[in-house]
């Protein structure tokens, strides 16, 4: 039974979608099947993996969740694109807009996407859920359909205001709606070694959560290396294997591989 990790900040432009994309590509590096569902509205995890017309993909994750909504027979295949570097993707793209919508009007409305990644277990090792930067009924979804949240956190201010609202409502649906989720860990990302930001920041972090919640050890580099990829439509370990980032992110495969056991 495949491991669901939702990757999420209600803050924009964090690399959720940067990690999803390399952690999902450096976990199926090391033999693992691995989905990649797109539950944002802007399609930028689809569009980064080479599909840069998200809007004219015709089966996505905003028709699987409405034939859920309505109770009908969802294919496990349908809608899955396939990429080149070993993991499947389910794509989002502007509809998941108006779905958000109808989500939160319909009955069990913080189960539907829940029922669909349950039914796509079997087949993964790991599913990785890249969600949008709200903390609406599309996130909460992610949530209660996880098992575990990734925090990625720019390194860039002291992100810990943004940081206590994200972590109240992981709290909220795990009391209420998933009493299994776990948080993962904090990540740094776009760290700039050139200051002492990632130090400070992580000091800052681990005074105010203390030993509630890890941050992973690796931290992501700023680099222009990372920016490159989703506009080449492939990872970072194709892109520029020998980079700094790259490096980052198969210390941070290996983080998450050695955390399941
Ligand atoms: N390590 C990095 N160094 C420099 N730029 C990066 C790095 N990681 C990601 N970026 C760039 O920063 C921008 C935001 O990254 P990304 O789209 O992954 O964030 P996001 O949190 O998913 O954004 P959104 O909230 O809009 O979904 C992108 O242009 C991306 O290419």
């Amino acid at each position: 039974m495949g491991r669901v990790i939702a990757v999420a900040n209600q803050k924009g432009g964090v690399a959720k979608t940067t990690t999803a994309v390399n952690l999902g590509i450096g976990l199926a590096r090391e033999g693992k099947r691995v989905l990649l569902v797109d539950t944002d509205p802007q399609g930028s995890l689809t569009a980064s993996l080479g599909y840069v017309e998200p809007d004219e993909i015709p089966i996505t994750l905003a028709n699987i969740l409405t034939a859920v909504i309505n109770e009908e027979e969802v294919n496990p295949s349908g809608g899955i694109l396939h990429h080149e570097e070993d993991i499947d993707i389910m794509p989002g793209n502007i509809e998941l807009s108006a779905l958000e919508v109808v989500m939160g009007n319909v009955m069990s409305r913080e189960l539907i996407l829940k029922d669909y990644i349950d039914m796509m277990r079997e087949r993964y090792d790991y599913i990785l859920i890249d969600c949008m930067p709200s903390l609406g009924m599309m996130t909460i979804n992610a949530l209660v359909a996880a098992d575990s949240v990734l925090i990625p956190v720019q390194a860039a201010y002291l992100p810990v205001k943004g940081l206590q609202q994200l972590i109240k409502t992981i709290l909220m649906v795990k009391k209420r709606l998933n009493r299994g989720l776990e948080i993962q860990g904090i990540l740094l990302t776009m760290v700039d070694y050139r200051t002492n930001y990632a130090k400070d920041i992580t000091a800052k972090l681990r005074e105010t959560y203390g030993s509630r919640i890890a941050i992973f050890e690796t931290a992501i580099p700023m680099s222009v290396k990372a920016a490159e990829t989703s506009a080449e439509g492939v990872s970072i370990y194709s892109h520029c294997p020998k980079s700094k980032v790259a490096e980052a992110y198969r210390n941070l495969t290996q983080e998450v591989l050695e955390y399941e056991k």
